[in-house]
């Protein structure tokens, strides 16, 4: 999967598709909160996650506090938001939506 940073359009589109993330740091970036009814839900979360994105060999950089998680996706080695952002974005949306 492209680890090459999206052209402006691409992002855009990618970016509609996940309107509950929002483009930080000058487009470099998409974060989002998540809020659950405890701790064991959040880490629950955060174990499916964290699976997925080792598998992907794409890794978020979150914080979690009680039962907020928040996660930043961005792709270190291009600099920027490339396609793995966007799916991983996806597969996380999922995973919350169950
Ligand atoms: C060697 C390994 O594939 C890379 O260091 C991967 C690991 N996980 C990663 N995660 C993220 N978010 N960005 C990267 O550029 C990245 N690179």
């Amino acid at each position: 999967m492209a680890r090459e940073k999206l052209a402006q359009d691409v992002l855009e589109a990618a970016l509609k598709e996940r309107p509950d993330w929002k483009m930080t740091d000058d487009g470099k970036a998409i974060e989002r909160r998540f809020v659950f009814r405890n701790f064991s839900e959040a880490f629950a979360f955060m174990t499916r996650v964290a699976l997925k994105a080792e598998k992907m060999d794409h890794h978020p950089e979150w914080s979690n506090v009680y039962k907020t998680v928040d996660i930043r996706l961005t792709t270190h080695d291009a600099g920027g938001l490339t396609e793995l952002d966007f799916v991983l974005a996806r597969r996380i949306d999922a995973i919350f939506g169950g």
